[in-house]
């Protein structure tokens, strides 16, 4: 333990977790229950997902922003989708389909929503999450994937303590 100099209350615990036993993706508890709930309750083409990899991404305000684009699929399970959960702020997500430059979707992601990128879609649309017009506060999306090369989720997450007082 190392007091920080305050009255005794506060305190510092550098190697409160030892973060070599967990699987990356259940270092934060939160992201690993909302991964677990998704790869077992929820159904997309007639079948579950093996929902095993999450992306975090802050995006402070509305100056935040990320282009058109589609996501990378080399490491995904073939035709699995993309989920994206939203916390906090609702932005806009804008779709854009690869064939027409002039027609644009927009979704506004509010919180606890989840937007289901189906495999076919990220294929022949890109996606955007413009800067917003107006002022807005921040926002975190959550994005789970099934990916190919996963960590054994059969394996048991560990969770060893090694502080002593
Ligand atoms: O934050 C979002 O809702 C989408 C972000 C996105 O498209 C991405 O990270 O590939
Ligand atoms: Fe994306």
């Amino acid at each position: 333990m190392q007091r920080v100099g305050t009255t005794p209350d506060s305190f510092y615990l550098p190697d409160y977790f030892d973060l070599r036993f967990y699987r990356p993706f259940a270092r934060v508890p939160f992201i690993a229950q909302l991964a677990e709930e998704l790869r077992s309750n929820f159904r997309w083409n007639g079948q579950l997902w093996n929902i095993n990899h999450a992306i975090c991404t802050h995006y402070k305000d509305g100056s935040d922003n990320i282009g058109f684009h589609d996501d990378k699929i080399r490491n995904i399970t073939p035709g699995s989708p993309i989920l994206i959960f939203s916390l906090g702020n609702s932005r806009d997500l804008q779709l854009k389909p690869n064939s027409d430059a002039n027609k644009v979707v927009t979704v506004s992601m509010q919180s606890g929503s989840l937007f289901v990128l189906g495999a076919q879609t990220n294929a022949s649309w890109k996606h955007a999450i413009p800067v917003a017009k107006d002022t807005v506060g921040s926002r975190i999306s959550i994005i789970f994937r099934d990916i190919k090369t996963e960590i054994d989720t059969t394996k048991p997450v560990y969770f060893k303590k090694i502080w002593r007082d």
